[in-house]
């Protein structure tokens, strides 16, 4: 208790007497803990005055807390809706508003994205998981409980709006006024209309000078088949007709079909880990209801838990003494083990089985990367902290995995290249973890025609999420790869370069239709490794930043694949394998060793970098020979700070990984894996 006490000093008598209530008030120690820390980082702004309202404003909500009085909310009173669009149109922002407007929220101009609450987020700016929050919203004398789920717009995340919308009747579908429908909003609104949820279109950002309301209008009508006058126009930014959207959801989206005399049923459908309480699952009842004490089963494990606290988010979380039918809300259960809270799980009561709901279709993983532990002896907290993370992302896919220059580690499989870099991103903001991440790769297949491997697989079709386990074509009668069906929505001024930017990139057009009088969305098969990488930057900067591209898994197709090794003086390099086409080898070999030769510092001798297929070297870079005296510098003849500078360049050598006789420092090693650059 030093540590509250330390922070009490000058912040003045009514702050101390408010924490001194916080004690009486048994608020747990933890809550102490972080309320105090919040406090310092507002005292940091000097902003004492700020500090007394937020603190009123906490222990208002503690008292607040325990009066909410779930069994208010009948079923026919709910709404559960998520706001569903293309990157940037706005989702966010209206989030924002629609918290503002029913009190969840103060109305200030701070209020920006305050559902984006990852570090990850608010630094790149978009949403990378759904978010839900509870709101109270009284239309003609009734209260409504309007549960709200903010989802991320990008591709790469989709799997979080396929989860969200399984709790939902709804979606609130936003299209930019300026940009009008774009790729993703074409995808979103099929996640939607497939789950056969009502789909309210809302036309965001009329308040910009270039907006055009009634064309967007017209394309929605046109690709969507929805009557214009179902839109709703907003400026999500100014608030303009945002009250009107909140009257259309209680309008037009219906109630949840649960009932609260049926026995307790309730779907996991997301969970994080809080190193504190353990597992927090987000959970949506679909029948009957769960007090606190409640004793639960999950369906996955059999297991049995005591329900320790039970709440809704307004957006942060509030304890309530239960969840009835129809709600959605956090359950803590004395999970203590990541492998307890499956997303997709049913939870029930012990006395009360019920039959499990379908849960979820497992997230298909697009590419596979290595993924390894800067320093072994952390291999064990990146353990804990990957599980931890893939509890939160259950799309990511792990694996164990071994190599020799890096060690243990694991292969993981993302939805996208994006996912990989928010992945690491999260591991080294909220886990203060430090990897290194290999070269990614999409998962390939071969049809094996030898009779020894296919009795040592167990089967003839095998997936290859390795290169380096690529079998070689002497063993396998038929290569295939990944493709997608890619959407392209653009003007039509850039059809041209766009077409042989996808010629150059092994697409194959299926078909092209005018959404408007000037803008266009082209279908087109593409192989998934030709997409991953660069596709969508170059797409960008061809269509002056106006191209959209969106894609979905469109199964496998043969081609005509080969297995490129790197080579340092003769000697293969295993993490450095990829697998390519055949008519990409060349450009690729090339790109690989010149990037490599920057890596690699230049030592006693020269050094070759080659690419090869099989026995053929294809592309050649040589390191010139050189040596680095370290003694350079020491003048004189102190023979104490000479060994002192040996000593130092023979630990610096513990660094280094031997390939063949070359030496290769780790950090440079990686930074040719990372791949970051093009
Ligand atoms: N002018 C104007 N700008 C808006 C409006 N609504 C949102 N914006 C801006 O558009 C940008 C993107 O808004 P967000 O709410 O983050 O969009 P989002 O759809 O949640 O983005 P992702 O989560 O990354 O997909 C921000 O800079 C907002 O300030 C609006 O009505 N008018």
């Amino acid at each position: 208790m030093r540590l509250p006490l330390i922070t009490y000093q000058g912040l003045g008598f009514p702050l101390v007497e408010r924490l001194l209530d916080l004690r009486t008030c048994k608020i747990r120690r933890k809550q102490l803990y972080s309320t105090t820390f919040t406090l310092i980082r507002h005292r940091w702004m000097r902003n004492i005055p700020s500090i007394c309202a937020f603190t009123s404003k906490q222990f208002s909500t503690q008292s607040e807390k325990d009066k909410i009085d779930m069994s208010k909310f009948p079923v026919e009173n709910i709404r559960n809706f998520s706001i569903i669009a293309h990157v940037d149109h706005g989702k966010s922002t209206l989030a924002d508003r629609l918290l503002e407007l029913t009190g969840a929220i103060a109305k200030t101009d701070r209020n920006k994205q305050v559902l984006d609450k990852l570090q990850v987020e608010r630094e790149r700016g978009i949403t990378v998981k759904a978010q839900t929050a509870s709101l109270f919203y009284t239309h003609q004398g009734q209260t409504y409980l309007l549960n709200l789920i903010d989802t991320p717009g990008h591709v790469d995340f989709s799997y979080e709006v396929s989860r969200s919308i399984s709790a939902c009747q709804g979606v609130l579908l936003i299209v930019d006024a300026n940009q009008g429908i774009q790729a993703q909003t074409v995808a979103n609104f099929y996640l939607a209309f497939e789950a056969h949820l009502s789909i309210i279109p809302i036309v965001n950002k009329i308040d910009l000078k270039n907006a055009d309301p009634e064309g967007v209008e017209t394309q929605i009508e046109k690709v969507f088949e929805i009557p214009k006058e179902d839109c709703i126009r907003i400026s999500a930014k100014l608030g303009t007709n945002v009250e009107r959207v909140l009257e259309e959801i209680v309008n037009r989206i219906p109630p949840p079909k649960a009932k609260t005399d049926d026995p307790f049923k309730a779907l996991v459908f997301d969970s994080t880990f809080d190193h504190y309480r353990g597992v927090v699952a987000s959970i949506a009842v679909f029948g009957g209801q769960v007090r606190k004490g409640d004793r639960i089963m999950s369906a996955h494990l059999g297991k049995v838990y005591e329900v320790n606290e039970l709440g809704i988010l307004r957006p942060d979380e509030h304890p309530t003494d239960r969840l009835l039918a129809g709600q959605v809300g956090y359950m803590i259960a004395g999970m203590k083990e990541v492998k307890e809270a499956q997303i997709g799980d049913t939870l029930f009561l012990q006395k009360h089985p019920v039959e499990p709901l379908p849960g979820f279709k497992p997230a298909k993983a697009m590419v596979f990367a290595g993924m390894y532990p800067t320093d072994q002896s952390e291999y064990n907290s990146l353990r804990s902290a990957v599980e931890r993370l893939t509890l939160n992302d259950s799309s990511v896919t792990v694996q164990r995995d071994s190599s020799h220059a890096l060690g243990a580690g694991w292969r993981l499989g993302f939805l996208g290249l994006l996912h990989m870099e928010v992945f690491n991103q999260r591991l080294e903001q909220e886990y203060n973890a430090s990897v290194i991440v290999t070269t990614p790769t999409v998962p390939y297949k071969a049809i094996l025609s030898s009779a020894k491997l296919i009795k040592e697989y167990g089967e003839k079709e095998i997936t290859i999420i390795n290169p380096a386990q690529f079998p070689d074509r002497s063993v396998v009668s038929e290569y295939l790869e990944p493709m997608v069906l890619g959407t392209i929505i653009t003007p039509d001024e850039y059809i041209g370069k766009i077409m042989t930017l996808c010629q150059n990139h092994r697409a194959i057009q299926k078909n092209m239709l005018y959404i408007d009088d000037k803008r266009v969305m082209m279908k087109y098969l593409f192989p998934l490794n030709e997409v991953i990488v660069d596709f969508y930057d170059h797409l960008k900067s061809l269509s002056s930043g106006y191209g959209s591209f969106d894609y979905e898994e469109a199964g496998y197709q043969p081609a005509d694949l080969i297995k490129m090794d790197i080579l340092l003086n003769g000697k293969p390099v295993e993490e450095l394998i990829t697998v390519v086409h055949k008519d990409k080898a060349y450009s690729a070999g090339k790109a690989l060793c010149e990037r490599l030769k920057d890596c690699i510092p230049r030592q006693l001798f020269e050094i070759a970098v080659q690419a090869a297929i099989g026995s053929k070297i294809i592309a050649r870079e040589t390191i010139k020979a050189y040596r680095k005296n370290v003694l350079a510098k020491c003048y004189g003849g102190d023979i104490t700070r000479k060994m002192k500078l040996l000593k130092k360049q023979a630990e610096g050598k513990k660094k280094m990984r031997m390939i063949g006789n070359v030496e290769v420092p780790r950090d440079a090693f990686i930074n040719v894996l990372k791949r970051k650059d093009k």
